[in-house]
């Protein structure tokens, strides 16, 4: 008997893997995926159905790697289309999909009326995004389909499409210059593909903070994160009910310190960033919560100001730093801590590679080229994280919660 080709196998597991996620979404009368614009906005299967999720992982990577092979790899390296991503900056920067009805259409002329671009150019880039099921074409007019109405309707897409496409794209663009240029020397925030595109000696914060629009966009973005991300996993990955005073530094208007005072009742939290960052909080914290939550203008370099709290919280903060600069605000924190005081720190740990699932794995190294981009620094390996702890302090304890919240809880001894 033939020995099947790769691409056969591929298939068979396609077809196997998508009967798994197909039976689920059908028995429990989920609605069917589809990019129709009433098609529903994510995949409708929950994190805790196992099976299920990792049988789509495995559809997904297996699709890609059988796209691929069906191309052959001298087509594959031609085509990594970039005027994907000019695809999403056109319509979000146009507002696009905002002015499209969902129950209806528009006309490419409308359109052009309605943002003041040429035709040929609305329907140039507008045709080829149809190709990627980014609209579609009724009647001759441009009518919505699910992917399109994400960007409608998900405010928290929009915004981290709009530093995506405004900010990441043309740094990615630069950071190769940027090795080149600065081979031979440690990473540092001023040698970036941002500061090469920005044309600026600063990193991306200094440069940041000179430029409230810009700050405010970036600020914007990473509220969209926190909206599209599960913090249910920093929740369980630490006992926050043993705690009482939580310091959530590099906090922004306070996300995170309001999911946390929303599911402890008896904790408080001091939110602590940048002056006009912090400005933008009290007014979007709950009602119920603002006795709970306060902020405060605080530089994380500088000594923590906020003596012998509980837990010092940093959640997307590290990786946003080189190795030097992690040491440095974790030292900076050393004076303030009371023995037995936890750093608690929300970031993503590096799996090993083959590990996680592929697109996982894109997903995190993909976030591992961001923060090389945009700061010159780094996603970590558990192992990396011990080292650079230890390197700030021996009398750090590092425990380390695993996946999925992958929560790092180093105690001051
Ligand atoms: C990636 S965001 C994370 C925000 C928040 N922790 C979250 O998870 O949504 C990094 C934050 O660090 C803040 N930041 C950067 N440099 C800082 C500094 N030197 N002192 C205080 N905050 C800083 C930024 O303004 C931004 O709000």
């Amino acid at each position: 008997m033939a020995i099947p080709t790769r691409i056969a196998e591929l298939a068979d597991i396609i077809a196997t893997k998508t009967k798994i996620v197909d039976d689920y979404i059908r028995s429990h009368d989920l609605p069917s995926l589809s990019f129709e614009a009433n098609g529903s906005l994510a995949v409708p299967v929950p994190e805790s159905a196992t099976e299920v999720i990792e049988a789509q992982h495995e559809v997904i990577a297996c699709t890609q790697e059988l796209n691929e092979l069906m191309k052959g790899p001298t087509e594959v390296l031609k085509t990594r289309f970039v005027a994907d991503i000019l695809e999403i900056q056109f319509v979000q920067r146009f507002g696009i999909a905002k002015l499209i009805p969902l129950d209806g259409a528009m006309s490419y002329e409308e359109l052009a009326a309605a943002t003041g671009l040429d035709m040929i150019d609305i329907k140039r880039v507008l045709k080829r995004a149809m190709l990627n099921h980014f609209f579609q074409e009724k009647d001759c007019k441009v009518a919505h389909t699910s992917t399109s109405r994400v960007m409608q309707e998900n405010e928290a897409v929009t915004n981290i499409a709009e530093l995506f496409t405004e900010e990441i794209w043309p740094s990615f663009a630069k950071t190769v210059e940027a090795l080149d240029r600065f081979k031979g020397r440690p990473h540092v925030p001023e040698e970036t593909g941002f500061s090469i595109a920005n044309n600026t000696p600063k990193g991306m914060y200094a440069f940041f903070s000179e430029s409230p629009v810009r700050m405010e966009r970036f600020a914007r973005a990473m509220g969209g994160f926190a909206a599209t991300e599960d913090f249910s996993l920093a929740l369980t990955g630490f006992d926050w009910t043993k705690v009482s005073t939580v310091v959530d530094v590099g906090g922004a208007w306070g996300p995170c310190s309001i999911e946390l005072a929303r599911a402890f009742p008896d904790l408080k939290c001091i939110v602590q960033d940048f002056e006009d960052v912090v400005a933008e909080g009290p007014s979007k914290v709950p009602a119920e919560l603002r006795s709970r939550i306060s902020f405060e203008a605080h530089n994380m370099f500088d000594p923590q100001t906020v003596v012998g709290a509980d837990v010092y919280f940093f959640r997307a903060i590290f990786h946003n730093w080189s190795d030097v600069r992690c040491v440095e605000i974790l030292r900076s924190h050393m004076d303030a801590l009371k023995p037995g005081a936890h750093i608690v720190i929300n970031d993503k740990v590096l799996a090993t590679p083959k590990v996680s699932p592929p697109w996982a794995e894109k997903k995190s190294r993909t976030m591992d080229l961001t923060m090389l981009a945009l700061f010159g620094s780094r996603e970590r390996t558990y192992e990396d994280w011990v080292d650079l702890i230890r390197e700030a302090s021996p009398r750090f304890q590092v425990n380390y919660a695993g996946p999925p919240s992958h929560i790092i809880d180093i105690v001051w001894q």
